[in-house]
């Protein structure tokens, strides 16, 4: 491996051991959804509570096959019913209804004739014993672990808790994530630029990139001059934070001052540039109880980095017991050149089922990023790929 530079899956390892996951909180179904489970979930229930009917029909038994019946009752979603049906009889059920005792399989209304209270069968009826008939405790039983600690509350899993009579759930607090751009040539989104500048772009897709993937606070910090004093005042405003995470000045020129403040700061740096194409010189370190994390400037660099770690490290705090993104295997549509020192992450499409990597690979190519739906990763030193070959491959939401 390159000298001094750090291999991802190590890199990716001694981030996370920086911080273990933030304190667990009852929080409402609707302020729990997409975060992690701090402990485990049981049900407070049986669902079902009782046989119910899986569709509107008669409750019969089924020994009494093929009829015909005399209807001596009603069972309706919502109610017991107070009655229990003998040989002969059969029940008005609908869907969702509690079975009658007695009754043991459902007919449905498409195959039943009805006049007054007779019932006769008009079709082949239910095939067995129990059709059309959902038991007791089929989905869950009252006391059985729905929901474990480092799992993600989903949208299934919000359903899943709200069915087993939960109206909140222990997960954990959202990280704080303070964002912090630097660069004399920065300005903010929207604003005139002379030749000279160009428009801060990083926090602006940090900030959706994590809105749209995991739960956090994150709160902008806008653009700080690379000037020793304005770098370590911006890193003195955002110590509350979890995570304080900077882009650009974090590679080895003279006006690289984020290191050097953060060291000022008191933080203790873990490690600083990895084996990553894009994405060299990224820098992780504590600063008191909080991670800074500095990604390159470059906004492809910083994305790559971005999902790399810093979304991890988020899901991480947040107490997700699975925090990296799974790579899928693809087979390529077109060759790949050999890599070099770093293991590279390409931008590509799809072009069918397969993956192409994108003609320009430039670290500054934002046009790129946006036209891209996956990243090709290719290992270091890996030889020339060809078309058919497999790789694994990121998908870009
Ligand atoms: N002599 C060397 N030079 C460089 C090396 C190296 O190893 N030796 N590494 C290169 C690599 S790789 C990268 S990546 C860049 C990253 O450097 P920094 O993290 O220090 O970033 P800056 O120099 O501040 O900026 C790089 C580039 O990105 C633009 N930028 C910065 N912030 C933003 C932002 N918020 N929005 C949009 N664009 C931004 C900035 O204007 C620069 O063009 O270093 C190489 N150099
Ligand atoms: O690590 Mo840099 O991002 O290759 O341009």
């Amino acid at each position: 491996m390159a000298a001094g530079l750090i291999p991802l899956a190590e890199a990716q390892r001694r981030l996370l051991a920086l911080a273990a996951p933030l304190a667990g909180e009852l929080a409402p179904l609707d302020q729990a959804a997409g975060r992690w489970i701090a402990r485990d979930v049981a049900a407070r229930r049986t669902q079902p509570a009782a046989d119910l009917s899986i569709m509107d029909g008669y409750a019969i038994r089924f020994a009494d096959m093929p009829g015909p019946w005399r209807v001596v009752g009603e069972s309706a979603a919502g109610s017991l019913p107070g009655f229990a049906i003998q040989a002969g009889e059969a029940a008005r059920i609908f869907t969702g209804a509690p079975i009658p005792t007695g009754a043991d399989t459902v007919l449905v209304q498409e195959e039943a004739a009805r006049e007054g209270d007779r019932m006769a069968l008009n079709g082949e009826g239910p095939p067995h014993a129990g059709a059309h008939i959902r038991r007791k405790g089929a989905d869950f039983g009252e006391g059985a672990i729905l929901l474990h600690r480092g799992g993600r509350a989903s949208p299934a899993a919000i359903g899943l808790a709200a069915a087993a009579r939960h109206g909140a759930l222990p997960v954990r607090r959202r990280p704080r994530v303070a964002l912090i751009s630097t660069g004399d040539e920065l300005v903010p989104p929207g604003a005139p630029t002379s030749a000279s500048q160009l428009p801060s772009s990083n926090a602006p897709m940090l900030a959706a990139l994590i809105a749209a993937s995991v739960p956090a606070e994150v709160e902008d910090h806008g653009i700080v001059p690379d000037d020793p004093d304005a770098t370590a005042a911006a890193i003195a405003a955002a110590r509350h934070a979890d995570i304080i995470v900077t882009t650009g000045g974090a590679s080895v020129g003279d006006r690289d001052f984020v290191r050097p403040a953060l060291i000022a700061a008191g933080a203790a740096i873990d490690f600083w540039r990895i084996a990553v194409k894009p994405g060299k010189p990224l820098m992780a370190g504590r600063l008191g109880d909080g991670i800074v994390l500095g990604l390159p400037g470059n906004p492809v660099s910083a994305y790559v980095t971005a999902r790399l770690f810093l979304l991890p490290l988020i899901r991480h705090l947040g107490g997700a017991a699975d925090p990296f993104d799974r790579a899928v295997a693809m087979r390529l549509a077109g060759p790949l050149p050999a890599t070099g020192n770093r293991m590279e992450f390409l931008r590509g499409c799809r072009v069918g089922a397969r993956a192409r990597a994108l003609p320009v690979q430039d670290s500054a190519g934002l046009s790129g990023l946006a036209d891209a739906d996956l990243l090709i990763v290719r290992p270091a030193y890996a030889p020339p790929a060809h078309v058919g070959d497999i790789a694994r491959i990121l998908t870009i939401a």
